[in-house]
């Protein structure tokens, strides 16, 4: 990690944080989905992917894994505006209970997008787990119903965020460099 870490400006969420919220949100799923035999958790790809493997083993409750990918931001910092879905679900969700996974909310356009596309399959229910939330940056209306940290308007990666595809898998959040943005 330490070659990354030399782009690094800021740590936001250290890893040890962010394994004590992630367990904390996995028992408020398990306590709110009890009783359901019927969850379907959506991973949206790929930056919800570190944070999807570490939830789901704090839920305590039958479910199942099913994936979607939708991309905006492609390699850059700033969203196109157009949300596209560039795969969908193997799962029908029709009277199922899903779960959204997602890393995070911040202009809020790609969960609107998703959301509107799988309530139009008919679900029982949908509600969506998010763990970073960037509420200064909103576009559209758009909340979580489980939000794991609530962060300033600065650009992040790490635990599965990206900058151009790189810094995915370090293990902490965190702000970089200007100077690493600014060869964009
Ligand atoms: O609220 P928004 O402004 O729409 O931004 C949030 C979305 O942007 C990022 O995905 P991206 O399109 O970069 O794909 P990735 O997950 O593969 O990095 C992030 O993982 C969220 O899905
Ligand atoms: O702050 C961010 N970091 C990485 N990807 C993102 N997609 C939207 N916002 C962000
Ligand atoms: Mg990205």
């Amino acid at each position: 990690m330490t070659e990354m870490m030399n782009d690094v400006a800021k740590v936001l969420c250290t890893q040890e944080e962010i394994e004590q919220r992630v367990q904390e949100m996995g028992q408020a799923i398990t306590r709110d989905f009890s009783g359901s035999n019927r969850l379907i958790v959506v991973g949206i790809l790929k930056g919800a992917v570190v944070y999807y493997a570490d939830l789901i083993r704090h839920i305590g409750l039958p479910m199942a894994m099913d994936f979607m990918m939708a991309s905006s931001y492609g390699s850059s910092s700033v969203t196109s505006g157009v949300v596209n879905v560039t795969k969908d679900l193997e799962n029908d969700i029709e009277g199922q209970d899903v779960l959204i996974v997602e890393d995070i909310i911040d202009t809020g356009l790609t969960l609107s997008k998703l959301k509107q596309v799988l309530l139009a399959r008919n679900p029982n229910s949908l509600k969506i787990c998010c763990l970073l939330d960037k509420p200064e940056r909103r576009k559209v209306d758009m909340k979580a119903d489980y939000v794991g940290f609530s962060i300033p308007d600065e650009f992040v990666v790490g635990y599965g965020l990206d900058y151009n595809e790189r810094y995915r898998n370090l293990p902490d959040i965190c702000v970089l460099k200007p100077e690493i943005y600014a060869k964009d």
